[in-house]
C-alpha cells in the first residue's frame, strides 16, 4: 500500500481521500529539514502547502519518492530540477486558490485606501481619531496589473466592478485579450507612471525578480499604493520602506515576504504598511478545494499511474506513452530552451518533425514544446494546459510533418516567431530514448539539455575557452560537459556547458564581462 506524508497544514478532506482510496497517510506537520530528511524515505508521495522545502538534500533523502503534490500554485519551494533528476512527479492544483487570493488582494487595496488597521488599533485603543484617518476612494483610480494571468484577471474583472480603471503590465497578454478582460495593456513604465494602484501577480523568476526595484518604484506616481500578494522578492523591500519613510509611496501591503516567515522585518510598524502572513491561499473554500485535488491527483498517480497538472512530465495515455514520452521530453527541452532565451512576446511556435517523428501524433509533442516554452513565465502551465493557454494568449500554433530524408533519423523543430524575428531550435532522440540538442538559433551544435547549464554566444576567438574555464574554475564551478557549435570561422560561436550548481549571479557578471562576450544565460532544465 503506497504511503503518504501530509508535511504542512491541510484541509482533512486530504487525509480523508487519501484513505478513502487505500492509502496510507502521516500528517506531520512542522518537521525542521533534518526531521524531514530522516523519514522521508519511507514515504511514496509527498503533500505540501509552502512550508515544507522539498530541497535537493530532502529529495536526495527521498528514496521511495515518487510524486510531490503542492496544495497551491506557487512551486518555489520544490526543487524541480532535482526532483526530476529523480524521477519524481511534481503536481500542483493550478487554480484551486485563485479566486480567494484575487480576494485578499482586493481586500488590502481597500484596507491601504481607508488605513483600516491603523484605524482599527487607534479606535479600539480608545482614541477615536476620526479626523487622522482620511482615505481615498478607489472609484475612478487607475489599478496597475502585473501579471494578468489566473489570479490578475480576477482581480482585474473585481476591480471593474468596483469602477476602477486597469491597466496591465504582462509580456505574454495580448491585445486581444486584454481587450476581452476590459483592461489596457501597457509597458512597465507606463504602469508605472499611471497607476494609483499596483497589484503583483506574477510568479517569482528570472524576470519579475525586483521587478518593483529602488529605480522603478521612483518612477511610480506619487502616493502610489502598492499590493503583493505573489512572491516575496517581487519587490525590493528595502526601497519599499525609504519610499514610504520619504512619503513617496503612500501605502504597501505585502502577503509575502523575501524572508519567510517573517518574523522581523523594517517595513514592520512603518505608517501605511500593512502585512498579512502569506494569507492568501486562506479561506476555507481555497483549502478545501486544493486539498481535495491534490490528494486526487497524487492518489490517482500512485494507483494507477495517471497525471493531471504535472509540471516535470507530459500527461498520457497508456497506448501512446511508451513511443512519445522521450519525444515529448525533448519537446519540453526544446520549448524551455527557447523559452529562457527570448525575452520579447511570443507570437507563434511552429513544430516540425521529420523521420520518425512524422509518423506519430504531433499533438502531444507540441502540447510539450508550448509547456516547456511558457513555464519560463508561469508556474502554472502543464501539458495539459498549455495549448489552451497558448490560444488564450493568441499565440499562433503551426504544425508541419515532413516526408523527406534528413542527417537524422528523427528530429523535431522548433520555431518561434518574436517581434525581433524568427527563433528556431531543433533536436533528435539518441537511440530513440535520449534528447539531444542538435541546432540552436541557424548554429549546429550537439547537446543535452538537462539541470543546470550556461549558454553562452561569443567572438569566435582564440583563448576565450581557457579564461571562461579559469573564471568557472576559480569560482568553484565544475563543468559537467561542454558543447560548442558556430557559424564560419572566426565569426560567432555559442558555447553549451553543463554545471553541477547554480551559477550565483556575480559570476554570471564577471563572464559578461570576459572579452568577447555577446550573451551569457543561466538556464535550467526539469
Ligand atoms: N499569496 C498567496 O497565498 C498566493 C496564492 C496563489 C498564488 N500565489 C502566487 O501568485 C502567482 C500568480 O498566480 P496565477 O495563478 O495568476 O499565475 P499565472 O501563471 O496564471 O499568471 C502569472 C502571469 O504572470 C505573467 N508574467 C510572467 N512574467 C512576467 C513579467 N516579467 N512581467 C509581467 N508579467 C509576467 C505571465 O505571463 C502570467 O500571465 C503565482 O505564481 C504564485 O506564486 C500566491
Ligand atoms: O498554501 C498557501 O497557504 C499559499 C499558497 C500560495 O502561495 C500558492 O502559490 O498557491
Amino acid at each position: 500500500m503506497p504511503k503518504v506524508l501530509i508535511s504542512d497544514q491541510m484541509s482533512p478532506k486530504a487525509a480523508e481521500i487519501f484513505r478513502a482510496r487505500g492509502i496510507e497517510v502521516d500528517e506531520i506537520t512542522g518537521l525542521t529539514k533534518d526531521e524531514l530528511i530522516k523519514i522521508i524515505g519511507h514515504y511514496d508521495g509527498l503533500a505540501v502547502r509552502s512550508a515544507t522545502k522539498a530541497t535537493k538534500d530532502v529529495i536526495a533523502a527521498a528514496t521511495n519518492l515518487k510524486v510531490i503534490g503542492r496544495a497551491g500554485i506557487g512551486v518555489d519551494n520544490v526543487d524541480i530540477p532535482s526532483a526530476s533528476g529523480a524521477g519524481i512527479v511534481v503536481m500542483n492544483t493550478p487554480f484551486g486558490n485563485s479566486i480567494t487570493t484575487a480576494e485578499h488582494a482586493i481586500a488590502l487595496m481597500f484596507a491601504l485606501a481607508r488605513q483600516l488597521p491603523e484605524a482599527d488599533a487607534s479606535t479600539q485603543a480608545g482614541k477615536w481619531e476620526k479626523n487622522r484617518f482620511m482615505g481615498v476612494e478607489l472609484t475612478a483610480k487607475t489599478l496597475g496589473l502585473i501579471g494578468a494571468g489566473n489570479i490578475g484577471s480576477i482581480v482585474a474583472d473585481r476591480a471593474l466592478g468596483l469602477k476602477m480603471k486597469v491597466i496591465a503590465f504582462d509580456p505574454f497578454l495580448t491585445p486581444e485579450r486584454a481587450e476581452i478582460m476590459g483592461v489596457t495593456k501597457v509597458s512597465l513604465d507606463e504602469l508605472l507612471a499611471q497607476a494609483d494602484f499596483i497589484t503583483l501577480h506574477t510568479p517569482l523568476t528570472d524576470s519579475t525578480r525586483n521587478i518593483l526595484s529602488a529605480e522603478n518604484l521612483a518612477k511610480t506616481k506619487p502616493g502610489v499604493r502598492i499590493i503583493n500578494c505573489a512572491r516575496g522578492g517581487l519587490i525590493d523591500e528595502a526601497a519599499l520602506k525609504a519610499g514610504l519613510d520619504s512619503g513617496h509611496i503612500g501605502g504597501a501591503a505585502l502577503d509575502v515576504f523575501v524572508e519567510e516567515p517573517a518574523k522581523a522585518s523594517p517595513l514592520f510598524n512603518t505608517p501605511n504598511f500593512i502585512s498579512t502572513p502569506h494569507l492568501g491561499a486562506s479561506t476555507d473554500e481555497a483549502q478545501v478545494n486544493v486539498a481535495i485535488q491534490v490528494a486526487e491527483q497524487m492518489s490517482d498517480f500512485l494507483l494507477t499511474g495517471g497525471v493531471t497538472n504535472a509540471l516535470n512530465v507530459p500527461s498520457l495515455s497508456a497506448e501512446e506513452a511508451p513511443r512519445l514520452r522521450p519525444y515529448m521530453q525533448l519537446a519540453e527541452r526544446l520549448g524551455s530552451l527557447v523559452g529562457q532565451l527570448v525575452t520579447e512576446g511570443v507570437k507563434g511556435v511552429t513544430v516540425e518533425v521529420e523521420g520518425a517523428a512524422a509518423q506519430l501524433n504531433i499533438k502531444p509533442i507540441t502540447a510539450a514544446v508550448l509547456a516547456g516554452l511558457m513555464r519560463t513565465h508561469s508556474d502554472t502551465v502543464n501539458m495539459v494546459n498549455a495549448p489552451y493557454l497558448a490560444r488564450e494568449r493568441e499565440i499562433e500554433i503551426a504544425e508541419v510533418r515532413h516526408d523527406r530524408e534528413t542527417d537524422y533519423h528523427t528530429l523535431v523543430r522548433v520555431t518561434v516567431k518574436t517581434p525581433d524575428g524568427d527563433r528556431t531550435v531543433a533536436g533528435t532522440l539518441f537511440g530513440m530514448t535520449k534528447p539531444r540538442l542538435t541546432e540552436i538559433f541557424g548554429i549546429t551544435v550537439e547537446a543535452d539539455l538537462s539541470g543546470r547549464m550556461l549558454y553562452i554566444v561569443n567572438e569566435d576567438k582564440p583563448g576565450f575557452i581557457g579564461r571562461l574555464g579559469g573564471a568557472l574554475g576559480e569560482a568553484g564551478v565544475n563543468i559537467g560537459t561542454f558543447h560548442l557549435g558556430r557559424r564560419n570561422t572566426g565569426s560567432e560561436a555559442i558555447l553549451l556547458l553543463s554545471v553541477d550548481d547554480t551559477i550565483p549571479d556575480p559570476l554570471l557578471a564577471s563572464i559578461c564581462r570576459l572579452p568577447g562576450v555577446k550573451t551569457v544565460k543561466a538556464l535550467t532544465f526539469a
